[in-house]
């Protein structure tokens, strides 16, 4: 056992932990650790309950952990019993222990499902995205009455069902689940970290949370199984003739494919149960759902506000396509766009959609800036702080694309943080967003398209506000309404 202290923190009380927890509200937590980190330094310990969480905002420390030590820290912890059955028994990526059945999950999407040659066969779902977007916006373009965060989703949605189970859906069906799937996130995300405190007690006492997220839990099955089951034919030669019929409609792989041919070694060589496949569709949406659409709500508020950026981008899509004898933005042409990807990279700089990393748990107890990190603490890093670090980044606050282009201080940066942290939105080492590169295209391809097709006006008297709010992950706390008007 190590002789060194714990990162300092303010003083706990005896059951409760830090009584910071009852008088402020979780939603506050980025403020609360800020100034604690101002107090105490970059490594900060807290307390909820006999719970230990280590905050961490500073990059060195952050790569140190992340890279140097990675394996030591790649796991996650064991959250409560109503997580464990959620997330049935942790078999989904985003919670399961660093290990075998992680690897064996992480690899089918990050190595399977997501690898190059494949991602490009589902550039038909992504066109037929953009065309849905364009034919919603121009729709509501101007009414004013629907922030376009609610397109955004429902865009996204959109995508990641048909990628996810393969098939086409009408916009109702999208939309059930949409909504069931964004309640679930929120609820999960806001009302179960009681669980944690006193788990027989508030078991009893908050009977009604209990139950509400099970309910949750079981329209998703409702809605996802049949989906999978008629995948699961589709994969027979039952299902072929379907398939050619309506080959429109179809994809010719999806990520449900990948999952029915997953087996576990360490379970006997099992396939994945029909519980353990609606979990980890879920896990599917709520990582590429709601992140992408908070990103391009953060990029297009940013164009808005800042015109001379639009017209800049404006400019480039003008000349890419003067260069070529397409209409529209494909995905070849993302390549010649060196300023789209400055505005994309700025936006997860200044506003990355995760202000924390997911939680982090090391395998073992180990030392790290000179403290002890016990085995059983849940580690957070911040990656909303380093994206923030004068020491790096000029005026932070100010939205500048520019500084990733020649001569910049983010000119190359290194977004997996392997060299060296200078911003981490999608964490760093073992644990990294295995969805990095489709949310990276997605982004890309996504405003290009918006871009060209609309300019984006703000509306007199209605400032863009970029004041925060954590939801699910920290979005406008004014959702953005904005002018569209068509290029000719
Ligand atoms: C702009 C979009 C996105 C952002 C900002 C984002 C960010 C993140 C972050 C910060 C983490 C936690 C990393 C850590 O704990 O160290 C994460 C994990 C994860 N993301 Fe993403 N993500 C995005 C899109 C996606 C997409 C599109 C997918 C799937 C197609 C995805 C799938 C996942 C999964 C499965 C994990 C858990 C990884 C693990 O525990 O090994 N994400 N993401």
């Amino acid at each position: 056992k190590s002789q060194l202290p714990l990162p300092p923190g303010p003083r706990a009380i005896p059951i409760l932990g830090n009584l910071v927890w009852l008088r402020q509200s979780t939603s506050n937590i980025h403020s609360i650790v800020r100034d604690l980190h101002k107090r105490y330094g970059p490594i900060v310990t807290l307390r909820f309950g006999s719970r230990l969480s280590i905050y961490i905002s500073d990059r060195h420390l952050a790569h140190s952990a992340l890279i140097t030590h990675g394996a030591a820290f790649a796991s996650r912890p064991k959250q409560t019993t109503i997580h464990e059955i959620i997330n049935v028994n942790y078999h989904t990526i985003s919670t399961a222990t660093y290990g075998s059945l992680w690897r064996i999950l992480r690899r089918n999407l990050a190595g399977e499902f997501l690898q190059p040659s494949r991602v490009k066969l589902l550039s038909s779902a992504r066109k037929w995205t953009a065309d849905l977007l364009k034919e919603e916006l121009s729709k509501s373009g101007n009414s004013n009455d629907k922030p376009f965060i609610e397109t955004f989703h429902l865009a996204m949605f959109s995508l990641l069902v048909y990628m996810c189970f393969g098939k086409r859906l009408d916009k109702g069906h999208v939309n059930a689940i949409k909504s069931t799937q964004l309640d679930a996130m929120l609820y999960f995300a806001r009302k179960l970290g009681i669980f944690a405190f006193m788990p027989m007690l508030t078991k009893y006492l908050c009977q009604n949370r209990w139950n509400k997220a099970l309910s949750l839990c079981n329209m998703q099955k409702e809605l996802y199984k049949p989906l999978i089951e008629s995948r699961r034919v589709l994969k027979t030669k039952r299902g072929e003739d379907e398939k050619k019929t309506n080959a429109d409609k179809f994809l010719k792989y999806c990520y449900v494919d990948t999952l029915l041919d997953i087996r576990l070694p360490d379970e006997g060589g099992r396939l994945l149960s029909d519980d353990e496949l609606v979990a980890l569709c879920g896990e599917f949406f709520t990582a590429g759902t709601d992140t992408t659409s908070t990103a391009l709500q953060w990029i297009m508020a940013e164009l808005v506000k800042n015109q001379e950026v639009q017209s800049k981008l404006w400019h480039e899509i003008q000349l890419v396509l003067a260069n070529s004898n397409s209409e529209e933005i494909n995905e070849e042409m993302l390549e010649k766009m060196p300023y789209l990807k400055a505005v994309v990279m700025e936006a997860l700089r200044r506003h990355p959609p995760a202000h924390f990393l997911l939680d982090h748990a090391v395998t073992h107890e180990c030392t790290l800036g000179g403290y002890t990190i016990p085995q059983h603490a849940w580690v957070k890093f911040s990656a909303a702080d380093i994206g923030m670090n004068e020491e790096i980044w000029k005026n932070p606050t100010e939205f500048k694309p520019e500084r990733f282009l020649e001569g910049g201080e983010g000119e190359g940066v290194d977004i997996t943080g392997t060299k060296e942290i200078k911003m981490m939105p999608f964490g760093a080492g073992r644990r990294i967003c295995p969805g990095l590169g489709i949310a990276l295209l997605h982004l890309e391809y996504i405003v290009a398209n918006m871009v060209k097709e609309f300019e984006w006006r703000g509306i007199e008297g209605q400032e863009v506000d970029l004041a925060e709010k954590l939801e699910f992950t920290v979005v406008m706390k004014k959702p953005l309404r904005a002018q569209l008007i068509p290029r000719k």
